[in-house]
């Protein structure tokens, strides 16, 4: 599922000519879906994925068209190590048992797709992602089936029994586990393993699901590697995994042309959660935090990508409350109305050699958002101090996280000198060349007091959850400087 909530203080409207998913429910949200390309497939897709009932209508712009939301990124943080995607109810999932049930935030009109799943764990909960206990209790609930999969607790398993974690998906992970095919291979031909077992399983278990994934962007492999791997991957499927279940509707397996499609759908679609920041023991992670799971999120998926972006996604998967694998976008500041809400699909301090590098790689295009247009008149030497410390995948491990307020008053200076070589931002920061760059308006920008009864803890405890990943805390001194408004709005009950 995915929850959107505007904190910004104005509401953002709508803009002809835009396909737009509307959420009737909250008032202040509307994200617009800009396609780049196959507007017509995207209206389709839109359609298709909606609540039938009308809580959420796909909607022309129309003015005014009043106060909607609608739901589109992936942060995109696919594979990446340590540091970086509402469902028809025609095709709804099992009900989840007590424990498991949807938010209350958009619940009746968001939701969850049966098509958000999730793969790859060690230390956590099979279907939830959370945390599992060490030893204490209550204690994690192995499969009786496998005994290699535990889950949090008795209806996280029993849920998990019908839909992720089927008796045929457990029979195939145990054959994955022994199958010596694999051994040698890198962990992401292992990740995309236990991808497309999921993938099969959702082909079986909700077909309506598997239609909304293979509708998703992503049809053709870039690069070579991917289809090295595809390749691989089809062998392998066919040599070790059982057949597939009864249901399914590829009796012979996955065709090499849909495995490709497939691994290009995850490719482009998956978001990464991350692991928590403290380890199992209450110690901090030392090194790299990993991805604890990834997971397919189609509205999510509708996100485009923008460097400098003016959302940002949040998971809260150890938390306690329910629908705790929801992503939450999170508007970073007030938008003019009309504007394409975009998320970045990593972390915003690397560079732009990275980050073009990256797009082109990962996603197939070159950016050409206002920071790429003007960084790329930046010499190589600007450019260089742009990422994070040594870290140049930038997912920001070993930051400072008060690195900001590190800032001395000459870099800010030096900053401001800048300013008008990057007009349209609000602000962005690097750690590495500390430099800081502002929205010209906006002179007190370290010195702004916070309101009275402004209560930060939440806010600030947001920021932490996922600063190490997250371009949101890069901002976070600034963005409670300058958005201190917004930031003491109430979180409206939700608690994550
Ligand atoms: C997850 S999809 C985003 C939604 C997608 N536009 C759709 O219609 O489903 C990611 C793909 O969207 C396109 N895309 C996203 N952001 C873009 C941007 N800033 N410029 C050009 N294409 C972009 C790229 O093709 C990328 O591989």
């Amino acid at each position: 599922m995915v929850k959107l909530l505007n904190l910004g203080r104005r509401s953002v409207g709508l803009d002809d000519g835009k396909v737009n998913v509307v959420c009737s429910q909250t008032s202040s949200v509307t994200l617009v879906v800009k396609q780049h390309e196959h507007r017509d497939e995207i209206k389709k897709r839109i359609s298709r994925a909606l609540d039938p009932e009308g809580t959420l209508k796909l909607a022309r712009t129309s003015g005014n068209g009043g106060r909607r939301s609608s739901a589109p990124e992936p942060r995109r943080d696919r594979r990446q190590r340590a540091g970086p995607g509402g469902g028809p109810a025609a095709s709804r999932r099992p009900d989840r048992p007590e424990g498991l049930s949807h938010p209350p935030l958009l619940r009746s009109s968001l939701h969850q797709t049966t098509a958000s799943f999730f793969f790859l764990l060690f230390f956590f909960s099979r279907l939830c992602f959370r945390i599992l206990p060490p030893s204490s209790s209550p204690p994690a609930v192995p499969c009786p089936a496998c005994a290699r999969h535990a889950f949090c607790g008795p209806g996280c398993l029993s849920a998990a029994a019908a839909i992720s974690h089927t008796p045929w998906v457990c029979q195939a992970l145990s054959r994955l586990a022994a199958c010596p095919l694999l051994d040698g291979q890198p962990v992401e031909r292992h990740v995309l393993a236990r991808f497309l077992i999921a993938a099969c399983n959702l082909a079986a278990v909700s077909p309506s699901d598997f239609q909304l994934l293979l509708s998703l962007q992503g049809r053709e492999a870039h690069g070579d590697d991917t289809v090295a791997a595809a390749r691989f991957l089809h062998s392998l499927l066919a040599s070790f995994c059982p057949p597939p279940p009864p249901a399914s509707p590829f009796p012979q397996g996955f065709s090499l042309e849909m495995i490709v499609a497939l691994l290009s759908k995850d490719k482009l679609n998956a978001f990464g959660l991350m692991e928590p920041v403290s380890s199992r023991d209450g110690g901090e992670v030392d090194g790299e935090r990993s991805v604890r799971a990834y997971g397919i999120y189609p509205r999510a998926s509708f996100f485009n990508h923008d460097c400098l972006p003016n959302a940002c996604r949040f998971d809260y998967v150890d938390s306690a409350s329910d629908g705790n694998t929801d992503i939450i976008v999170r508007m970073i500041h007030d938008v003019p109305q009309g504007r394409e809400i975009r998320l970045s699909y990593f972390p915003v301090n690397l560079n732009y050699a990275n980050r073009q590098r990256r797009l082109l790689e990962d996603y197939g295009f070159t950016c050409d958002c206002d920071r790429c247009k003007v960084e790329a008149n930046w010499s190589d030497d600007e450019n260089e101090h742009d990422d994070i410390g040594e870290d140049n995948d930038g997912d920001g491990e070993g930051m400072d996280e008060d690195a900001d307020e590190q800032m001395s008053r000459s870099e800010v200076g030096m900053a401001e000198e800048k300013e008008t070589d990057f007009p349209h931002a609000y602000f962005f920061i690097s750690s590495g060349g500390r430099m800081m760059r502002r929205k010209p308006t906006e002179k007190r920008i370290w010195t702004s007091e916070l309101p009275p009864n402004c209560d930060l803890r939440d806010h600030v405890g947001l920021a932490y959850t996922t600063w190490l990943y997250n371009p949101i805390v890069l901002w976070r001194k600034l963005w409670i400087a300058e958005y201190s408004g917004f930031l003491c709005q109430p979180f409206r009950g939700e608690k994550n």
